[in-house]
């Protein structure tokens, strides 16, 4: 049996229109499937656990169920990271169909953005093992946060900040433009954000920043929409991949942007870039009195610095 969990409300109404594309031709195609369709990420969580139990767990005295095969999320980044723990360890491959504003989740992972071309690639059933970013999370119920593409802090958790409050998100996806929230928050903060000192350690070694803009800490290349912050980093290469933009003007930041865009940014001297199996960002500011800095994972927040992570491969299988 096939698994479907959807978020309506991603993509401003997309993952509704999408599932019901999906849905006829499921029933088209007499294929055997389940829907959740949840009002939160918690509901979503609680809804596919109780069915792996059902459908994949060994009871004793009750005839098999029909296993599951897959657990397909149709929405956005944030929704396949709220769904992440549910599915990390499951045993259970894990589908996409984007449906989100982002959907940077599926760009890394080559999955096409039309629903029923999609669920083609869910319906065929390769599922490859994907690497997660394993953040140290001692409030989890397992101890660690999945995230699949990247975490960010700093100018770019900001920017997700931002958008994610916005009344322009909703706008841009209602005209079908739900990257273009991300260039408009860009601006936004650019107004109010200020560097802090950093220090980004990559497998133990050490790199202070005293003008830290933002750290990525990436599985997946692209964030944000299409934004290609390290180009070089794979969802299946058991390493982190880690972008620090510090020591450049405000013009030097937005001048930036449209390169990041290409993946051309990585030649400027103001960018570093490392790679390496476990990674942490700590703010130096020292003063308790400055905000502290907030981290995003997947689009979503995630706590704030310091943050502690590591490339952990065999959690997840993806089919693509
Ligand atoms: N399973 C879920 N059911 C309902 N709402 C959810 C679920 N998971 C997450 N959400 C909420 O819905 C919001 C939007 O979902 P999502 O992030 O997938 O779409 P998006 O923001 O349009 O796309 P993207 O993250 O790709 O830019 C999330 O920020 C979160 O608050």
């Amino acid at each position: 049996m096939w698994l479907f969990a959807i978020n309506g409300k991603s993509g401003g109404g997309r993952g509704l229109k999408a599932w019901r594309k999906v849905e006829a031709e499921l029933k088209r195609l007499d294929v055997d499937y389940a829907a959740v369709l949840s009002e939160t990420p918690e509901t979503a969580r609680r809804a596919i656990t109780r069915l792996l139990r059902e459908h994949n767990g060994i009871v004793q005295d009750e005839a098999p169920r029909q296993r599951l095969k897959a657990i397909t999320i149709i929405g956005g980044d944030g929704t396949i990271h709220g769904i992440l723990p549910a599915v990390c360890d499951s045993g259970v491959p894990l589908g996409i169909i984007p449906a989100g504003s982002g959907n940077d989740t599926a760009r890394a992972f080559g999955i096409p953005k039309r629903p029923l071309d999609a669920l083609r690639i869910v319906l065929q059933g390769r599922a490859y093992p994907a690497d997660i970013i394993a953040m140290r999370d001692p409030k989890s119920d397992i101890g660690y946060r999945p995230v699949l593409t990247a975490l960010a802090a700093g100018f770019d958790s900001a920017i997700a900040a931002a958008v994610n409050r916005s009344v322009y998100k909703k706008l841009c996806n209602l005209i079908g433009a739900g990257s273009f929230a991300y260039v408009i928050g860009l601006i936004q903060v650019l107004l109010t954000f200020r560097p802090r000192p950093i220090a980004v350690t990559v497998d133990g070694e050490t790199h202070c920043f005293r003008q830290g803009w933002m750290a990525a800490v990436c599985n997946a290349s692209a964030y944000g929409g299409g934004l290609r912050i390290c180009p070089d980093a794979k969802p299946d290469d058991g390493m982190l991949n880690v972008c620090v933009v510090h020591s450049c003007t405000p013009l030097q930041l937005l001048r930036l942007f449209p390169l990041i865009l290409s993946g051309k940014h990585t030649r400027l001297p103001y960018v570093a870039l490392f790679s390496g199996q476990a990674v942490a960002v700590e703010d130096m500011a020292g003063d308790p009195a400055k905000p502290a800095i907030a981290v995003y994972g997947d689009g979503e927040p995630a706590g704030e610095l310091p943050l502690y992570a590591e490339a952990a491969g065999n959690r997840i299988e993806v089919l693509r």
